[in-house]
């Protein structure tokens, strides 16, 4: 569980985030929503430690990165895995080598150790045989899991995702969504996505944080989300007429 408690953040002189508390729970997908401009990847750089927030408590099962030293925060980062938007693969390594990085940074693992658990992960997310292929030989969907294989790489406890859906077509994005929380509840991860797919909320929403102009504005989860009576949730997650459909649908059969 990592617990974000009061985080305070600005840039010359502009709150960005102002005062942020949230909970994001393990073996759950805890999803961070906002509009464009909210706060959301802010107080995602603040949690893994990319941006240090003014006030504050970051806790990660009760560990405070903002306390932690450099020893600390290294050995911190081994527990912890990135998926970052698009999928920020290293174009002249192979899927293989890929997804073998983290584990040479990271541990004293032989070659053969290495290979295997960098084939198991392949095979966890589906990429069974594209072991020599080029990031470029591969489509967008392909990269993501590759990406996705990386980041359980290290067997994290936490797994970060920012926007992990970008520059997919629907139907792919829900199969990682999929993907993204099948590997969340199988190994009990707490997995922390920062999105503005409504397909994703209604979706995977088990934890759903929403940040509104650097204030947190509501918790709940993709059940709740229909019931909201917060204004600026209400038009951020329904403000298509097809979500608002879904919405009159969900709420006409829940009374009935
Ligand atoms: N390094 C920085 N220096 C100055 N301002 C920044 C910096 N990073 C973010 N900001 C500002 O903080 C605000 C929140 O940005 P943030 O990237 O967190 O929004 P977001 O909710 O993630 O939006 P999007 O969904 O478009 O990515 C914006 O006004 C942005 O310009």
């Amino acid at each position: 569980m990592i617990e974000v408690k009061d985080i305070y953040k600005s840039f010359d002189g502009v709150q960005v985030l102002k005062g942020v508390s949230a909970t994001f729970e393990t073996g759950k997908t805890n999803l961070i929503i906002g509009q464009s401009g909210s706060g959301k990847t802010v107080l995602m750089k603040s949690i893994v430690g990319l941006v240090r927030p003014e006030k504050g408590e970051i806790l990660y099962d009760g560990r405070d990165l903002l306390q932690m030293n450099r020893e600390q925060v290294r050995s911190l980062r081994t527990e912890i895995g990135m998926l970052f938007q698009g999928s920020a693969l290293f174009d002249s390594e192979t899927v293989l080598g890929n997804v073998e990085f983290p584990l040479m940074m990271y541990t004293r693992m032989s070659d053969a150790e290495r290979r295997e658990r960098a084939q198991f992960c392949l095979e966890r997310v589906g990429l069974k045989g594209a072991d020599d292929k080029y990031p470029s030989e591969i489509s967008g969907g392909m990269q993501k899991r590759v990406a996705i294989a990386r980041a359980i790489a290290l067997n994290p406890k936490y797994l970060f995702c920012d926007e992990p859906n970008s520059g997919l077509d629907p139907k792919t994005s829900i199969l990682i969504d999929e993907l993204l929380s099948d590997i969340t509840h199988e190994y009990q991860i707490t997995t922390v996505i920062n999105t503005h797919d409504m397909n994703s909320v209604l979706g995977i929403g088990e934890n759903i944080v929403f940040i509104n102009k650097g204030y947190r504005e509501w918790v709940g989860n993709k059940e709740l989300i229909y019931e909201t009576t917060n204004e600026a949730l209400s038009h951020f997650v329904f403000a298509t007429d097809l979500f608002q459909k879904v919405k009159e649908y969900v709420i006409h059969n829940a009374r009935r």
